[in-house]
């Protein structure tokens, strides 16, 4: 059977400087009308790697294309149809947003006009404001609408959203979600693993050059976070240590505030676990509020490395 063209396609892709190696043996394949989110902590090769395929960077082996193009011999074919958000310096403080955009516009022989590209970063509010004037986030909306001006078929963010208040990483979000609705491909870099989930369709989880894992949010949770919390109120304590004797129980906690205990068990079976409450096995009287919380990214990076995402070990 013929595979359909990948929108990005590197075969064992490595990166060294000097003897610091950035990327090392990275094989991966992106669809076009993906959002991928290529997730790690500090120095995990995020960068390296998005830099690799937008012909900023040269890798020391292994190859990289753009849909039919090689990254190298074809940078200019490939500057045509990929979108990569500019650094702030680019913009010019004392234009509006409005003029921003007409500007870069100008550049493209087609493209998007800007009435398009306002609203579809939600710009609405702030297309006669100045651009020293935007607030952070504003000027990060502002970024992506210049990477979006020549309707690219893939657009590359490099952590669009690190440097955002919740409410304006929202936004941006909602800015990613609806230019991905054109059918288009994004590709991202993030630390953040709430931004992979609420985002990404795929993620490659990269830590110290290498991936370490590849899939959907769900699928990498449920492959690598066997456990889950299960989580309820009691009025008295409980007997964790006739809790903990049931074979699916890794381990129980409880902590008292305002008259009642919470209670979080750790099972490798949430259903058997729910059985036993429900049934009396625990001995606890009467209970309330229960909860089942699954492990996220997060748990899932801890998981493989034995490290949280900010580098603190386990
Ligand atoms: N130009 C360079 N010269 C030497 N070493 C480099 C260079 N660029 C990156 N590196 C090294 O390669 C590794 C990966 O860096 P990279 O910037 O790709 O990581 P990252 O995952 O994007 O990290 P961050 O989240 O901190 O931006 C790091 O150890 C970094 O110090």
């Amino acid at each position: 059977m013929e595979q359909t063209i990948a929108a990005v396609n590197l075969k064992e892709v490595t990166k060294r400087y000097g003897s610091v190696t950035s990327v090392e043996d990275l094989t991966l394949r992106i669809e076009e009308g993906e959002i991928f989110g290529i997730l790690g902590p500090n120095g995990a090769g995020k960068t390296t790697t998005l830099e690799s395929i937008v012909g900023m960077r040269n890798p020391t082996s292994g190859t990289i294309r753009i849909f039919e193009w090689d990254a190298q011999a074809d940078r200019n074919a490939i500057k045509k149809i990929i979108g990569v958000q500019p650094q702030e310096a680019s913009l010019l403080p004392h234009l509006t947003v409005k003029e921003t955009l007409k500007l870069f516009s100008s550049f493209y022989g087609h493209g998007l006009d800007y009435r398009e590209l306002i609203p579809l970063t939600g710009l609405e509010d702030k297309a006669d404001t100045l651009v020293k004037n935007l607030s952070g986030g504003q000027k990060q909306r502002v970024l992506i609408a210049v990477a979006l001006v020549s309707d690219p078929k893939i657009l590359f963010l490099d952590e669009p959203t690190s440097s955002l208040d919740p409410r304006a990483r929202r936004d941006l979000w909602e800015a990613i979600l609806a230019f991905r609705k054109r059918k288009r491909t994004v590709v991202l870099t993030t630390h953040s693993m709430e931004e992979a989930e609420a985002l990404c369709n795929r993620v490659a989880i990269m830590n110290q050059g290498r991936m370490i894992a590849l899939g959907t949010p769900d699928e990498l949770i449920h492959t690598y976070c066997t456990e889950k919390i299960v989580q309820f109120y009691t009025e008295d304590e409980c007997d964790l240590k006739w809790i903990e004797s049931f074979p699916e129980i890794s381990s129980a906690a409880q902590d008292r505030a305002s008259g009642r205990t919470r209670v979080a068990l750790v099972s490798t079976n949430s259903d058997a676990t729910v059985a036993r409450l429900c049934s009396g096995q625990f001995n606890i009287g009467s209970w309330t509020h229960l909860l089942i919380k699954r492990g996220n990214l997060e748990d899932v990076f801890l998981e493989l490395t034995g490290k949280s995402l900010t580098g603190e070990g386990a």
